[in-house]
């Protein structure tokens, strides 16, 4: 008894010392024009030192997703400006198209915010991360690599690789199975042989290794943005997470030089010999000719322009794929990238390339598996433009699949692969909506998926309906209520290329199966480690269209 009264006594002043530097820390924060200006903003009311964090940090990964779904409608209710407190940080959620346009079309919101850090051991600074010279510079030269005249040289290796999955998908007739495996494989395979210009060889388990590991590595550096505590990098090296991490960045590192190493063999064998490896404007195999529109070649459901636009309209100029261009700027001496900073947007074209597309495909899967007469739809429209043929669908083609397009289009808008997009300002922003100075320094998110949820926006937002996209519905529609792609200076580079790829791969899939589901959309089990998936698994089931 005397032992502990005086175990009390010795603890008395340490612990009064520290609750009083505790205080006066919060005092001197509230007093700070970051947190006074936070403080006026709608949203749950935070605690000292905690803020709004404590609720969240002992869930599991697979219900974080839900949960802050939840939460943000009742955020959310009355408003479309939340703010929420991790400590002292703030972060502000917007979900109002006016608003994003003020972050997302401005040329000085376009620094990541700090969350983005935790790829960094895996993405370096590629274009993802990376900011000002650098970001603009290697923004300017990978951009036109995806030009409409390069994407239609990817036509051949989309249908093959369509085609062979197509095949390997008879063992999984009629099993309820998960499309996404398959998805991740498709995508990693056609990124290798079009966006690297790899041959990829047969029955190699690569790819799927290499998706398995961006998995897991995936849900680490979630558990990071979540899990307060290992934010900071000292603990986090002290879990058994960084051996983890350590290890599935080997193996994607390992692949990434597999890539880089052949690809540079194969440039440098072709400088040797002198033969060109730039494309010529007009391509004209295989119905890849320039017929037809290439200006804004699919609808994207919004009429922002950028870069890539502007791209796709500057006629004669020598073009090259990504990985060649990069390869062969630096072998020549006339580009600035470095062995390092090839690696790094390599890496991050291989991520951002795959697990972004194989979620989205695997959605427009199950939800066509559950909403039939959509499918039948679709299937319709195919048939009209192949009839009983087998061939290859052309890039004339894919402009012809306007309801499979809106059905992707629609599909990205409910399950968009990117749920949020986050930005730190570097100077005070006045929103257009309600009348709020968010201060220098705030994170702002943007809460896509509600966004596109909004009744204000969409006319019954919850249901899947493709009509949505009918030119018609898109007028007078505000040009940032859809963003799956984000939108501005730095939206997504691989966007055509992903509408294309999804095109080709989805009509292969629906030309030859017919999709069914026994989950209903209301039993999805939505899970946003990154990239917003099914923590249920993708379950569907296929039976042969000609039986
Ligand atoms: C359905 C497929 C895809 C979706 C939904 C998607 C979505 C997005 C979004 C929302 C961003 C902005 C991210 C942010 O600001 O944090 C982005 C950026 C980016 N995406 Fe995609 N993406 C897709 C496919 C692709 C593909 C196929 C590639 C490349 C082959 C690609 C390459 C990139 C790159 C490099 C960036 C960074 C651009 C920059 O910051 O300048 N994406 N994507």
């Amino acid at each position: 008894m005397s032992l502990n009264w005086s175990i009390l006594q010795g603890l008395f002043y340490p612990l009064s010392f520290i609750l009083i530097c505790l205080a006066l820390y919060h005092y001197w924060q509230q007093s700070t024009r970051y947190v006074r200006l936070g403080r006026k903003l709608p949203g749950p009311k935070p605690i000292p030192l905690f803020g709004n964090a404590l609720e969240a940090l002992l869930m599991k990964p697979d219900d974080i997703a839900e949960y802050v779904l939840n939460k943000s409608k009742t955020d959310f209710k009355n408003n479309t400006i939340v703010g929420i407190w991790l400590g002292y940080k703030l972060y502000v959620g917007i979900i109002n198209p006016e608003d994003v346009e003020i972050i997302l079309g401005s040329q000085t919101h376009i620094q990541k915010s700090e969350e983005y850090r935790y790829f960094k051991p895996w993405l370096g600074d590629g274009l993802l991360i990376s900011r000002g010279e650098k970001w603009k510079n290697h923004r300017k030269i990978i951009a036109p690599t995806f030009h409409i005249h390069i994407l239609k040289t990817f036509i051949n290796s989309l249908n093959n690789n369509g085609s062979s999955l197509v095949k390997r998908l008879e063992n999984e007739i009629s099993n309820n199975f998960d499309i996404h495996d398959y998805m991740s494989r498709v995508t990693v395979d056609t990124l290798l042989e079009t966006v690297m210009g790899i041959e990829k060889p047969k029955n190699e388990t690569t790819s799927f290794d290499y998706a398995n590991a961006v998995l897991k590595l995936c849900t680490i550096i979630h558990n990071r943005h979540y899990k307060y505590w290992l934010q900071n990098d000292f603990i986090f090296k002290l879990t058994s997470l960084a051996g983890a991490q350590t290890h599935l960045i080997n193996v994607i590192h390992s692949l990434r030089n597999k890539i880089v190493k052949f690809k540079t063999e194969g440039v440098s064998l072709k400088l040797n010999t002198g033969e060109s490896n730039s494309l010529p404007i007009s391509i004209s195999d295989n119905g890849l000719n320039d017929q037809g529109s290439n200006k804004n070649f699919y609808s994207f459901g919004s009429a922002v322009r950028d870069d890539l636009d502007e791209a796709d309209e500057i006629g004669e100029k020598k073009r090259r794929p990504f990985l060649e261009e990069l390869i062969e700027t630096k072998l020549t001496n006339t580009g600035s990238f470095t062995d390092e900073e090839i690696n790094e947007e390599v890496d991050t074209i291989l991520f951002e390339g795959h697990d972004t597309t194989a979620a989205a495909m695997s959605f427009v899967l199950s939800l066509l598996g559950i909403h039939q007469a959509i499918q039948e739809k679709v299937f319709q429209e195919l048939n009209a433009i192949f009839y009983d043929s087998e061939r290859s669908a052309t890039f004339e083609d894919t402009v012809q699949m306007k309801y499979l397009e809106r059905v992707i289009l629609e599909s990205l808008r409910l399950y968009p692969p990117v749920p949020m997009i986050a930005r730190k300002l570097t100077e005070d922003v006045c929103l257009a909506s309600e009348r709020y100075v968010l201060p220098k320094g705030t994170t702002v998110v943007i809460g896509t998926y509600l966004l596109h949820r909004r009744p204000e926006l969409y006319e019954n937002p919850d249901v899947f309906d493709p009509d949505n996209f009918l030119a018609e519905k898109c007028v007078g529609r505000h040009h940032y209520s859809y963003i799956p792609f984000s939108a501005g200076p730095r939206s997504c580079v691989g966007r055509k290329y992903a509408m294309l790829k999804m095109k080709i791969i989805l009509s292969s899939i629906l030309r030859k199966y017919k999709v069914y589901s026994d989950i209903s959309e209301k039993a999805f089990r939505l899970q946003g480690d990154i990239i917003l998936k099914r923590a249920d698994g993708f379950k569907i089931r296929i039976e042969n269209r000609l039986s």
